[in-house]
């Protein structure tokens, strides 16, 4: 039997007035206990999501669900939820332990209880005998966990996390993120995180939805998005992609760059105008005889686990190789890569088609 989601957006839209259309008929649904991520640029509506899951505005139309029941009017203390801040939003006046105690003592929770869960969740967050320092006797990182115990400490259903790590420092960040996932999996809680970091996304969530300008246009786990990007925008926007311009022959067979190529892709038009997307550490270097593309260095730059090359086939477009083996700037080299690694992407795919699809080319393993 299938779990009732504990968050249900039923064509949710957010205008601010008759002219901002925040958000457009906006439909998902969320499973209790994973970690969710809401990906996208900068203005594309991800803070307007949490801040409706929050309560802290009301959607123009649309019903809001919550374990089944419409939320929409429900005011944001009456509701199962608690956000992490970007900036984390602390009380400088008030110590470590009072600023995590607050929603407590609002609620009027007897002083052994607040002492009980005000421990409780600084153990969490790995911050006991921090009680009584000040908050500006803390560190970026431990200001973040304060928020985060400040967040648990009321036993939500949910945590919603607008951007909590982008005012830390990389290393910093990277081990935050190691941290909040881990204390998400101790929780058992439902995350829901906001970043425009897309390796953000791709390390920490159980399901990204990518979004732009006030719609989702991808959901899925980390691995189904990188690997089948559903569009151009996806593609571009998570991880480096190369994109070019192709037609789809038939079933199985695809033409870019001036040539046929074999694919798993089936069930489009003959002659359709597709994209193809293939990621720069699918394509191998070869000789040029062997090559599937032949292509000439255009830089190399050594990045550690690999070399990243940019390189142009003779019809000028370029593709991106990231490789452990070397080349050299000005070469003529042959770019070799599997079927598998070929992404046809259709112009103006919706979703439901699109997964309809991908399903369609799996063949089910089953015994003759
Ligand atoms: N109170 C408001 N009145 C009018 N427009 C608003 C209001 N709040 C947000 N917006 C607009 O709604 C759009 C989406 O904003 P939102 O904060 O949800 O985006 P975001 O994806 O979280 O962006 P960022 O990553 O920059 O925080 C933006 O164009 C923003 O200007």
């Amino acid at each position: 039997m299938t779990q009732q989601p504990i968050i249900r957006f039923d064509n949710v839209s957010k205008r601010y007035n008759d002219d901002t259309t925040v958000l457009s008929n906006i439909s998902f649904e969320m499973e209790r206990g994973k970690f969710y991520t809401l990906l996208g640029p900068s203005g594309c509506g991800k803070t307007t999501i949490l801040r409706l899951i929050a309560g802290f505005i009301e959607p123009s139309s649309g019903e809001i669900q919550f374990n089944g029941k419409k939320i929409n009017e429900v005011p944001p203390n009456e509701r199962q939820v608690n956000t992490v801040f970007q900036d984390y939003a602390l009380f400088p006046h008030l110590n470590v332990f009072e600023n995590v105690a607050f929603g407590l003592r609002i609620k009027k929770i007897k002083q052994a209880e607040v002492k009980r869960r005000v421990e409780e969740a600084l153990r969490f967050v790995n911050l006991q005998g921090y009680e009584n320092r000040e908050i500006s006797e803390m560190s970026g990182g431990q200001r973040q966990r304060v928020a985060i115990a400040r967040a648990i400490v009321n036993d939500p259903e949910i945590i919603l996390l607008d951007e909590p790590l982008s005012a830390l420092d990389l290393k910093l960040r990277t081990e935050m993120q190691y941290e909040l996932r881990e204390l998400q999996q101790r929780l058992g809680k439902t995350f829901i995180f906001v970043t425009h970091d897309q390796e953000e996304a791709l390390a920490m969530s159980d399901e990204i939805f990518v979004m732009n300008a006030g719609e989702i246009v991808q959901s899925g786990t980390p691995i189904d998005i990188y690997d089948e990007p559903i569009n151009r925008f996806v593609a571009d926007f998570i991880g480096e992609s190369n994109i070019v311009d192709g037609v789809m022959i038939r079933d199985h067979l695809v033409r870019f760059a001036g040539k046929e190529f074999e694919c798993v892709d089936a069930g489009l038009d003959t002659n359709e105008k597709i994209e193809v997307v293939i990621r720069p550490e699918d394509l191998e270097i070869t000789s040029p005889e062997r090559g599937k593309l032949i292509v000439t260095v255009d830089t190399q730059l050594f990045r550690g686990v690999h070399y990243e090359l940019s390189t142009y086939d003779r019809d000028g477009n370029e593709w991106l190789v990231h490789s452990t083996r070397k080349a050299q700037v000005g070469d003529e080299i042959g770019l070799d890569f599997d079927p598998e690694a070929i992404h046809v992407m259709r112009l103006n795919e919706s979703e439901e088609d699109f997964d309809r699809r991908l399903e369609s080319y799996e063949v089910p393993d089953h015994a003759e």
